[in-house]
Order: structure tokens, then sequence, then C-alpha cells
């Protein structure tokens, strides 16, 4: 068979948001990686490192070292997750022409390519930045693989503990500049830990019979009234506020009057789109939560690395 690329119709998704299916070899390996969330975690790594060294201190050899190390091992992360999650992956309409899933990728290969990218990964931040930033990497790679994995069938609770290595990238940046972790690099790791929660509920909730079906038990499968989500995005959103307002103070960075207002006033519409979803949960409102959270990140993390002291 060909290996060209053969694009079929895009796959809206219940986000709204339109993926390509495509099936040559390279197109396998690029889903393989989970391409778009692992740059989405090196730019939050980017600010971790912004956040801890002064622009005139930036050394070219230990970013470029850990923009590889923690995009091989963001990779190796989402390999493994394939190849462990392969049947429920296979059972989900979202997710059953990945790779592994569909078995276009073997087990073994799957094996063998998480585990390569991830020794490569962690390898590569040991060797170019700093011992406390390969350890960090290596803590997030396990804890996402053999703790928040396996927990999504059996609690509600997974995405919880997923959040932690989620938020774990920008101090990873800040180990890799500095070799620890003080005050300032705190409401980074905050902001992307909460922000994870109404993400995810929204996802989760325009895929809740998907889930249901595949056996992952997240909150918007188990909770049909919907009752515990609209609490759990209503706290989330509510408290991404706190966390966000934190930077403003000596003691968490000093940002300045530009993440005063456009930050905290971006984190106020996003947590308002978070109440409106829990005031009345419906598919609408989750997709609007979902887009909002795409942007809302990318958005005050750049704010919060330019508004520097
Ligand atoms: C508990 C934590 C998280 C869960 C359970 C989660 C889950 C998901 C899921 C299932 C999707 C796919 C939606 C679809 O198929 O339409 C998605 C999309 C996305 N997520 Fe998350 N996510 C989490 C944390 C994060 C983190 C930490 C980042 C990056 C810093 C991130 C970035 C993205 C991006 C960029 C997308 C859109 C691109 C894509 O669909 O591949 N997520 N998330
Ligand atoms: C340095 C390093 C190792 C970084 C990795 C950071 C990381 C673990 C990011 C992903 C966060 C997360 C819980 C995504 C959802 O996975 P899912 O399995 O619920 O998504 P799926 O259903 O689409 O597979």
């Amino acid at each position: 068979m060909s290996h060209a690329a053969r694009l079929d119709k895009p796959v809206g998704g219940e986000t709204g948001v339109a993926k390509a299916v495509c099936t040559s070899r390279w197109c396998d390996y690029v889903e393989l990686a989970k391409l778009r969330i692992t740059v989405m975690v090196v730019l939050t790594a980017w600010v971790g490192y912004v956040l801890a060294v002064p622009m005139a201190a930036w050394d070219v050899v230990t970013i470029l070292a850990m923009t590889l190390g923690v995009g091989f091992s963001c990779v190796s992360s989402g390999i493994l997750n394939q190849v462990w999650e392969r049947d429920a992956d296979a059972r989900m309409t979202r997710t059953q022409n990945r790779p592994v899933a569909a078995g276009r990728i073997s087990v073994t290969q799957g094996v063998v390519l998480g585990i390569a990218t991830g020794v490569l990964g962690v390898g590569i931040l040991y060797l170019g930045t700093t011992v406390l930033a390969a350890l960090l990497a290596l803590a997030t790679l396990l804890v996402y693989v053999l703790i928040y994995t396996p927990m999504k069938s059996l609690t509600p609770w997974a995405t919880h503990v997923g959040a932690i290595p989620g938020a774990m990238p920008p101090f990873i940046g800040y180990a890799a500049g500095t070799g620890s972790l003080s005050a300032d690099a705190w409401p980074a790791f905050l902001i992307l830990l909460v922000w994870q929660i109404p993400h995810f509920m929204a996802i989760a909730w325009l895929y809740r019979d998907q889930y249901a079906s595949a056996g992952l038990r997240m909150l918007p499968s188990v909770d049909r009234t919907g009752r515990r989500v609209s609490a759990h995005v209503a706290v989330t959103s509510l408290l991404l506020v706190g966390v966000a307002a934190m930077p403003l103070f000596a003691r968490f960075g000093s940002a300045g009057l530009l993440y005063g207002v456009l930050a905290l006033g971006g984190t106020v519409a996003f947590a308002a789109a978070g109440v409106w979803f829990a005031a009345r949960p419906c598919d609408g409102r989750a997709r609007v939560v979902f887009i909002t959270s795409l942007l809302y990140l990318p958005f005050v993390y750049a704010i919060l690395a330019w508004d520097r002291p």
C-alpha cells in the first residue's frame, strides 16, 4: 500500500476543532507524538525558563537542550499513553484512528519508541541543562504514564492527578535555567494546574458518551446530571482568577500593569465562560470553554513572560 498522505474529509470532533485524517507513515508518527499538545507543553517550559533567567543571561545551548528534552519527554508520555490505552482508544470515535489503536503501529514499536524518546528527553535535559530539570521530567513522565493513565478507568479524580504532570513543564523550564525552584516559579505552575480542570471538563462533557462506552470514568460520564461537573468548573474558574493574580505580588514575580490589566482581564473573561458553562452545562457552552481555554493559555503565559520587572 502506498504511504502517500491521504487526507480524508476533516473530522470535526465534538469540540468543533477540525482535524485531518491522514494515513501515511509520517502522519502516524506525528499523531503518535501528539504534536499539538507537545508544542504547547514546550511553550510553557520556555515561559518557566524566561521567568527564571534574565534575558542578558539566556543561554542558547541550555534553551535548545530544554526544548528538545521537554519535547522528547512529552512525546514519550504521549506514545506510552497510546500504547497503554489502545483498547479504550479503539472504542472511541475521537481516538479510534490513532496509530496504535488502529494497529498501524504495533505495541512493540510503540513501547520501543516510547522508551527511546523518554530516555532521549530525560538524557538531553540531564546533559544539557540541570539534574533537577531531568528529575522533574522523569517524575512527570512516570506519574502521567504509570499513575494518571491507569487511573482513568477507575475514578474521575484521575483528571486532578493528571493535572499535576500537565502543570510541571514551567517548573522544568525554571529548573533548566537555575537548577532550583523558587517562589516566582509557582504562579506559572498553579495557573496551568487550575486551568486544566475547565479545559478538560469541557472536553469530557462533549465526549461524555464516548468516554463512558470506552470504560473511562471521566466526571461528565459518571455525573449525568452535570451538578458535580458544574461545581468543579465553577470553583476552578474562580480559583484561576486568584492564582493568576499572584504574579502581581513582589514575592511571586512583581508583574507589571500590562499583566495586571490584560492577563487578569483575560482570566476574568475565561473564568466568566467557565461560570457560564457551570450555570447550565450544554454542548454549545462546553465548546466555547474548550476553544477559549486554548486561546487563554498562550495569551496569559505570553504576557507573564513579557511583563517582567
Ligand atoms: C488533566 C489534564 C488534561 C487533559 C485530560 C487533557 C485532555 C485533552 C483532550 C482529550 C484533548 C483533545 C480534544 C479533541 O480531541 O478535540 C485536548 C486538547 C488539547 N489540549 Fe489538553 N488536556 C490536559 C492538559 C493539557 C495541557 C497541560 C496542555 C498544554 C500545556 C494541553 C493542551 C491541549 C491542546 C493544545 C489541545 C488542542 C489540540 C489537540 O486536540 O491536540 N492540555 N486535551
Ligand atoms: C515533560 C513531560 C513529560 C511533559 C508531559 C506533560 C503532560 C503529561 C501533558 C499532558 C497532560 C494531560 C493529562 C493530557 C491528557 O491526556 P489524556 O490521556 O487524557 O488524553 P487522550 O485521551 O487524548 O489520550
